[in-house]
């Protein structure tokens, strides 16, 4: 069996005063969508950033495709989508995706990366004149066609209506069937059920690694946000 795409042990982060992570231990199995869940705050994108070698002060281990976070040799294999959309307001879409391909050196084909996201039709519009859910595609698409063998995706769905929302789930799934690693981050607890497996945070900690079907069987609730409160509340109640 080939080893997790992204090992994390002991993973502590100080931010300022407060303890961003502590002691997390977490692992991304290859090929799969992995969702990275819990309240606002709790440690989501630290998490993230660790893993993409961009975060500060990070103790403990990250190895990412076997190879410590952050290392150069990591750079066209990892691909990163941040809540805010980093994308050229004045290019069109196509220029956008162009210019990120370039920059990456990567071989990737543009048409395939605007496809992947649905986003061909408008790729000669400039981003400016686009909705905020195709402004987010177009940066998916920027981070795609790299062809990233791990593609890190910050609340990517945020804002987004139930349709965009689904949609991209889909879209999700089809890169994870392809060969894909997928790390995504909601604090939306229903996002759950679109992911493999879950790394669930709060404040900071390791809640639990775990599925949704599991989330559900534990606590005997249905609703996804009740199943993690009442995980929240079994820990506090634990010595
Ligand atoms: N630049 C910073 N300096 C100091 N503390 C920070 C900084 N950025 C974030 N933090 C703190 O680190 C903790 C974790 O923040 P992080 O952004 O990782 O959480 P998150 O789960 O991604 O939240 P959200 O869902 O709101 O994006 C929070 O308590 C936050 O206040």
């Amino acid at each position: 069996m080939e080893p997790d795409a992204v090992v994390c042990r002991g993973v502590t982060v100080q931010r300022g005063r407060r303890l961003a992570l502590n002691d997390v231990d977490a692992d991304v199995a290859r090929g799969s969508i992995t969702g990275l869940l819990g309240p606002s705050g709790c440690g989501k994108s630290t998490l993230m950033r660790a893993v993409v070698g961009s975060q500060k002060n990070v103790r403990g281990t990250v190895t990412v495709l076997g190879e410590p976070a952050g290392t150069a040799a990591l750079r066209s294999r990892v691909g990163y989508v941040t809540q805010s959309a980093s994308v050229y307001r004045d290019l069109t879409v196509r220029e956008n995706v162009t210019y990120f391909a370039r920059l990456t050196g990567a071989t990737g084909d543009v048409a395939e990366a605007l496809a992947a996201v649905d986003l061909g039709e408008v790729a000669h519009q400039r981003v400016k004149d686009l909705s905020g859910g195709q402004v987010r595609r177009v940066s998916i698409a920027s981070a795609l066609v790299g062809r990233p063998e791990l593609l890190i995706l910050d609340e990517p769905t945020v804002g987004l209506d139930p349709v965009l929302r689904a949609d991209l789930w889909r879209r999700f799934r089809r890169l994870a069937d392809d060969g894909t690693t997928l790390l995504v981050s909601s604090h939306v607890l229903d996002e759950a059920d679109h992911c493999d497996s879950l790394i669930l945070l709060r404040e900071g900690t390791l809640l639990a690694t775990t599925t949704a079907a599991e989330m559900r069987s534990r606590t005997g609730q249905t609703s996804l946000d009740a199943a993690f409160l009442d995980l929240i509340t079994g820990t506090e109640a634990t010595p």
